[in-house]
């Protein structure tokens, strides 16, 4: 199971002594590739960490990114987070955020980075596997600052599926999975945030050259395969 080094109530001071740049985490996120964490315990025995692999996955919506990760999780064995799901299903729990999130996703904006981040986290806490496939997130400058403080990582590479507009209003029409932001009205409002909000995150990630850009118009399995190559090649430098 993966831990971040510390607990939640104290770690935030600890993650702020570390500096900015990821030079203190490990330099190659690799299964099985253990790393002494950067901050210990005062007085604790150095314990032993075992680096996430963590792959962002972006794109419009519809632009296929759920679908590509099951593809991937079948393939590679990752850890599938859908930043979309985990808010739904919080959405319709008992929880103090259920209301607002409904709102945000009516309206096609963002829910507050620290709501998102906490559900991510806690997945990741709870889980077995090391590689994780964190699925429309982050949707904004905001969400990837929060993310990178609180647990502390960044993505050792990320996946951007390019498709046009008409196609993503064509397939999210066209889901029929029941969501309530799978309208026209909606759509249009999330195509918005996402050219003002999450281009600028695309843009980030490719100026640190880590992105892999996909192009996401043609059949499952055709788009799979310029998926493949980049998991490979994650594959043998792990080796
Ligand atoms: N390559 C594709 N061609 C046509 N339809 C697709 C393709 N990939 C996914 N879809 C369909 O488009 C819709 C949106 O796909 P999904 O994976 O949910 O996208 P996203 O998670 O990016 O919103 C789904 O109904 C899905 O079955
Ligand atoms: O990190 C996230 C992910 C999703 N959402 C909200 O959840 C909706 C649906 O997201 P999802 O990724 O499921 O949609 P998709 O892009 O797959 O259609 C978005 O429009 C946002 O309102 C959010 O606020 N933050
Ligand atoms: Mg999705």
């Amino acid at each position: 199971m993966w831990r971040r080094a510390a607990k939640s109530s104290s770690f935030l001071p600890l993650l702020l002594q570390l500096p900015k740049h990821d030079a203190s985490l490990p330099q190659r996120f690799t299964t099985g590739f253990p790393f002494h964490a950067p901050f210990q315990e005062k007085g604790g025995i150095s314990p032993k960490q075992v680096a996430p692999l963590i792959t962002f996955v972006l794109g419009g919506p519809g632009s296929g990114k759920g679908t590509q990760c099951a593809k991937i999780v079948e393939t590679f064995g990752f850890k599938h987070l859908s930043a979309g799901d985990l808010l739904r299903r919080e959405m319709i729990s008992d929880s103090e955020y259920g209301s607002s999130i409904l709102n945000t996703i009516s309206e096609g904006k963002i829910v507050p980075s620290e709501v998102t981040v906490k559900l991510i986290l806690r997945e990741m806490e709870a889980s077995d596997n090391q590689k994780f496939l964190i699925d429309g997130f982050p949707r904004s400058e905001e969400n990837r600052a929060a993310f990178e403080q609180i647990v502390g990582a960044e993505p050792r590479f990320v996946l951007f599926f390019d498709c046009p507009e008409e196609e993503m209003v064509k397939r999210v029409l066209s889901r029929n999975e029941g969501r309530i932001d799978d309208n026209i009205d909606t759509m249009r409002n999330r195509l918005k945030v996402f050219e003002a909000l999450n281009l600028p995150v695309i843009d980030y990630y490719s100026k640190k050259g880590k992105l892999y850009r996909i192009n996401a118009v043609g059949t499952v399995d055709e788009i799979f395969e310029q998926v493949r190559p980049v998991f490979e090649a994650c594959e043998q430098e792990a080796k």
